[in-house]
């Protein structure tokens, strides 16, 4: 039997964006324990909580799965009764995980957004604003939050050379929606490693986007932040 597991057949009629899911991580930072993806937040594993949100989103008509590769069946079990998914196995690095899940996106599908697994609490207004944001005419669209802490550049002794003016710069966060072609076009140009897949779209020279982020939209990265998203989701009216 072939890694990918597809539930869907066609993608629904119901809108004109597929997201890729990268979930193939490991968790290295939050410390043992099953794939990152598949742990569980208030009793849930992420995926579940990120999918679950993903699926509420008007404008998806199409969710893909990159799954670490020895859970592929276990992921499509797990997501039977939350979402229609595509699931496909992952791979070593971020980057080849979305490139497995890109390359089962039919091509009638003109938007993609890559949503990392681990944002799990991204609301759907998010979604909806880097989708609409595409659809009016970017090329790449990404969701950033303001840099509150001050920054510094430091050498290799970890002695101060400067203080960073922040004012210019933004913490960016998933879904990071693209046309479909130029995400394509994107990844197989890229030669080095990106950390996200807005960075291979700036090195074909094409602008990139900037829409307001969420507070929700937090990686889970290390414990801490675990105990954060607990936190928010007890909230009546999380923040947005
Ligand atoms: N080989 C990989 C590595 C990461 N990811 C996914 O990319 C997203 C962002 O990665 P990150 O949060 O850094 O997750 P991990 O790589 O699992 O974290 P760590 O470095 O702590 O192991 C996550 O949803 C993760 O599952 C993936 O699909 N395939
Ligand atoms: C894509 C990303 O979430 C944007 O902030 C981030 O770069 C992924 O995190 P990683 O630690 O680099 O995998």
């Amino acid at each position: 039997m072939s890694d990918d597991r597809d539930v869907t057949a066609q993608p629904s009629a119901r809108g004109d964006v597929a997201v890729v899911v990268p979930a193939a991580g490991a968790g290295l930072r939050l410390g043992p324990g099953a794939p990152k993806a598949l742990r569980l937040l208030e009793g849930e594993p992420l995926l579940v909580h990120a999918v679950r949100r993903i699926a509420a989103a008007p404008s998806v008509a199409m969710i893909v799965i990159a799954a670490p590769p020895a859970d592929v069946d276990a992921v499509h079990t797990l997501l039977a009764d939350v979402a229609p998914v595509t699931v496909v196995a992952g791979g070593a690095e971020r980057q080849e995980s979305v490139a497995a899940a890109l390359a089962v996106v039919p091509p009638e599908l003109g938007i993609v957004l890559v949503h990392d697994a681990a944002r799990c609490l991204t609301p759907v207004s998010v979604f909806e604003r880097v989708a609409a944001t595409v659809r009016d005419g970017a090329d790449a669209v990404i969701p950033v939050l303001p840099v509150v802490d001050t920054i510094k550049e430091v050498d290799d002794t970890e002695t101060v050379l400067g203080t960073v003016d922040r004012s210019a710069l933004r913490a960016v966060q998933t879904p990071q929606g693209f046309r479909a072609s130029v995400l394509r076009a994107a990844h197989a140009a890229a030669a080095d490693s990106h950390t996200d897949d807005a960075g291979a779209v700036e090195k074909l020279g094409l602008p990139v986007r900037c829409v307001p982020g969420s507070d929700l939209a937090l990686k889970i990265t290390r414990p801490m932040d675990m105990a954060v998203a607990a936190h928010l989701l007890t909230l009546p009216a999380p923040p947005s």
